[in-house]
């Protein structure tokens, strides 16, 4: 039997696993960064106001508005209507129900993560509140309301137009506490692991690039569809899983010529604390709830145990403090938003006590700056022939096939040299045999695909250096064969 690897999955693995040492090479000495937290108050729904008589009263409310110089902290104030317990937060800002659309938080909050991303630094925007309290509203947003989602792409996309930069996105879920990578179109698990200077890398993660906002678009909607969401008693369309668009943005060196600077943006839309009480879910989606609830847990005790000074910070307990391990107690500067239903104090509570408690957790930013040199074309031709004739086999069709691979405008960014090798080895390791994947019958499954396009077609841009232009649709592979 025959396992396939796309050729893109192999430079792509690599691309998001950097090897620890070029990253401990080039480190800058780093700064501390707290991890900045803002509240988001969504505004009560038709329903909400009809079945209080049309008169909600709201828990939430902002002590001394008027005194609060801008930038300075803020103390949010929960009050319960009907018991008058209440309780006060500090926290960085705050965001009321007026504010109906995401574009003060992104201007005022998200915008000035951007420029550091171009610089080498990765950075981490998360939505967190209980089910139903506005977090896909405000991370995905909608066609006529864009999210910090689209409004960070559209940002760092007329950056790039200045900087010369390239961009690629990412997308995944975790659902039921595994990976899935949400730009393939069949259903595909990817694992997470942790390297030895406690990175997290994703391993075999899709990568496209983008180049316009009508590119994202086509791209982002098509992945969000698969997207698990689910109707329940309280959210019509519930998130039943944690969905991250990383953006990735790589930009020529200023200091060194021929040298790439890596910088990633993660904006994380996390499923929600569910009271099963109150969703009356059961079957899969009473499972669902179940790990959310977990995970959301295991996030707490993270932020305790980095509160407290623990020696021993349990981000293993889920895959969710996993891909959080570098935004909370890492390298990333990070920005939680938490989002607030105004009719639920006791949720509200839970919430903001967590969000405070985050507030105290540093992050030693520093500007990665993987230098990773723009691939050359020779050396996988090179390494090919070597390996071939090593074999006692100079074929040429294989050469040519190589050829067509190295020639080729891959979507996905950074081959770097050491991406090339691992590729080589992979090949020579496991006796791999090129083929087109025109001969392989699921090729289309490895392709990120959107409704009457291809993913990768890139505007009509042909690079020069293309030995064969249709090679976007001839995708070649690399077949291995089960030994
Ligand atoms: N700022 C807002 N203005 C108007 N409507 C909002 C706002 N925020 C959220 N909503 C509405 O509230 C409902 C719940 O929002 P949303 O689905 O974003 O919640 P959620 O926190 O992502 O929930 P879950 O965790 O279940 O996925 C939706 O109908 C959404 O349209």
């Amino acid at each position: 039997m025959a396992t396939q690897i796309g050729f893109f999955d192999t430079i792509q693995m690599e691309n998001l696993y950097t090897p620890s040492k070029n990253h401990s090479q080039h480190q800058q000495p780093g700064s501390t960064s707290k991890v900045r937290v803002i509240i988001r108050v969504r505004p009560f729904l038709p329903h909400e106001i009809s079945s209080k008589n049309s008169n909600p009263i709201s828990c939430i409310s902002l002590l001394n508005s008027e005194s609060v110089p801008s930038g300075d902290e803020v103390t949010v104030h929960l009050k319960d209507p009907e018991t008058s317990r209440n309780e006060c937060y500090k926290l960085d800002a705050f965001f009321g129900q007026e504010d109906k659309n995401v574009s003060e938080i992104f201007q005022r909050e998200v915008s000035p993560l951007i420029p550091g991303i171009f610089e080498g630094y990765n950075a981490t925007v998360f939505a967190y509140g209980a089910t139903g309290s506005g977090k896909t509203y405000t991370m995905q947003g909608s066609d006529e309301l864009p999210g910090l989602m689209s409004l960070s792409m559209s940002n760092i996309l007329s950056t790039c137009e200045r900087t010369g930069s390239t961009v690629s996105i990412s997308y995944y879920e975790v659902y039921l506490d595994r990976c899935y990578d949400l730009l393939e179109l069949k259903e595909q698990e990817f694992l997470v692991w942790e390297d030895k200077d406690g990175h997290v890398h994703l391993k075999g993660l899709a990568q496209v690039e983008v180049n316009s906002m009508s590119s994202f678009h086509e791209i982002f909607s098509c992945a969000l569809q698969r997207r698990k969401v689910a109707r329940t008693g309280l959210n019509d369309v519930s998130s039943r899983s944690h969905g991250v668009l990383v953006i990735t943005i790589s930009t020529p060196s200023r200091d060194s010529v021929g040298k790439m600077i890596t910088g990633k943006l993660n904006l994380i839309d996390l499923a929600g604390n569910e009271d099963n009480r109150r969703t009356c879910n059961d079957g899969i989606r009473l499972q669902e709830s179940a790990k959310i609830n977990l995970s959301l847990f295991a996030l707490s005790n993270v932020i305790y145990a980095l509160n407290n000074g623990m020696s021993r910070i349990p981000y293993r307990e889920s895959k969710l403090t996993r891909i959080l391990q570098d935004s909370l107690g890492g390298t990333n500067r990070a920005l939680m938003v938490a989002c607030l239903n105004p009719g639920e104090y006791q949720e509200s509570v839970h919430t903001v006590s967590l969000a405070a408690r985050s507030r105290h957790i540093s992050n030693s930013v520093s500007s990665a700056q993987k230098n990773t040199t723009p691939m050359v074309k020779v050396d996988m031709e090179a390494k090919l022939r070597a390996w071939l004739e090593s074999k006692g086999k100079t074929k040429s069709a294989k050469i040519k096939s190589a050829q067509r691979i190295v020639g080729l405008r891959s979507p996905f960014n950074g081959r770097t040299p050491s991406s090339v090798n691992s590729t080589m080895k992979l090949s020579a390791n496991l006796d791999a045999k090129l083929v087109s994947s025109q001969s392989i019958s699921n090729c289309k499954q490895r392709i990120p695909c959107v409704e009457g396009g291809n993913l990768f077609n890139n505007g009509g841009y042909v690079d020069p250096s293309m030995q064969v232009s249709t090679d976007f649709q001839t995708n070649v592979h690399i077949t291995i064969l089960d030994p």
